[in-house]
């Protein structure tokens, strides 16, 4: 008989559909199996996305979101919550209240406050920014993108390192335990993300990928230190190794071809079976 495998930890992703299949749920649910987490999810808005961009927006009703949590939790033990797209005002007090009187109350968080897509549509509703920062507080860590960090201080987009340095700094003085700015819009050589804590700041570098698929870096790298956190001591040994192996899934996403637009990441880049031809170039109908 076969001996019984590790029993993974489970990862719940509260965020927005991707049919495209490189952001959203299911960037998050793909990035749990890669790592050796079990992902769970409850969905919080249908969108009509593909590679090119999101064309349409549909919004789960409030109470609907609510069950979906209270049927899981009720049943699986959630050891991370990942939240991504909340979409309304309501969706994300809906949320915040589960994650601090509800059933998730004392789960570990990491927050993606998700506000627009990589080309350009909103994920959220510009009167919801204010019960996003209301949520700071309750997330053990946030990954915002700079133009993120820029809307929940009210301030305008930084360029450099440096700026960098004092948008985190602030957004802890708002209430942020934890903060990995990610600087994927910046220039350079190196992709520079700055951590900052209680304790300080310090710039995590990965070499910057020549390549067009990019869609869903973001939601794939919250997903992958949600994944990974069970598997380490503290918050930034899990943020090092989800940036080193988003950093191979953007070396390898040119080769899946998704798409005319950015394409994926690729989420399975270690099972190097998956890169063998297939056999007779057409998949057998059964
Ligand atoms: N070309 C690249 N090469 C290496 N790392 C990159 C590249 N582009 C983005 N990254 C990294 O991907 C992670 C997510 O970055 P980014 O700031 O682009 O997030 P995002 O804008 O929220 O992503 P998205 O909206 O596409 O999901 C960061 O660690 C960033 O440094
Ligand atoms: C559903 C969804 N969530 C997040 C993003 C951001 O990449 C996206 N494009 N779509």
């Amino acid at each position: 008989m076969a001996a019984p495998l590790p029993r993974p930890p489970v990862v719940l992703s509260i965020a927005g559909s991707d049919p495209s299949g490189g952001a959203g749920i299911q960037a998050d649910l793909k990035t749990c199996s890669a790592l050796g987490a079990y992902g769970t999810c409850v969905i919080t808005a249908l969108t009509a996305q593909s590679t090119r961009g999101v064309t349409h927006v549909h919004e789960v009703p409030t109470e609907i979101v609510r069950a979906q949590v209270e049927t899981l939790v009720a049943d699986v033990h959630v050891e991370v919550v990942k939240l991504g797209m909340l979409a309304s005002v309501a969706i994300v007090e809906m949320v915040h209240e589960l994650l601090v009187t509800g059933p998730l109350a004392t789960v570990p968080v990491v927050l993606d406050p998700v506000m627009v897509s990589t080309s350009g549509s909103r994920l959220l509703a510009p009167d919801a920014v204010a019960a996003v920062r209301a949520l700071l507080p309750r997330a053990d860590v946030i990954t915002p993108n700079l133009p993120e960090a820029a809307v929940l201080l009210g301030e305008d987009t930084v360029g450099t390192v440096d700026g960098l340095r004092g948008q985190a700094q602030r957004l802890l003085d708002l209430g942020a335990r934890r903060v990995l700015l990610t600087g994927g819009h910046l220039e350079g050589d190196a992709s520079v993300d700055l951590w900052a804590d209680a304790g300080g700041s310090v710039p995590i570098e990965a070499p910057r990928i020549a390549t067009s698929s990019t869609h869903g870096t973001g939601c794939t790298l919250s997903s992958a230190i949600a994944a990974l956190r069970p598997r380490h001591e503290d918050w930034l040994s899990a943020v090092l190794e989800a940036k080193a192996w988003l950093t191979e899934a953007l070396r390898h996403g040119d080769s899946l071809d998704i798409g005319g637009g950015p394409g994926p990441v690729h989420h399975f880049h270690e099972q190097s079976r998956w890169q063998a031809p297939l056999s007779t170039g057409r998949v057998a109908n059964r």
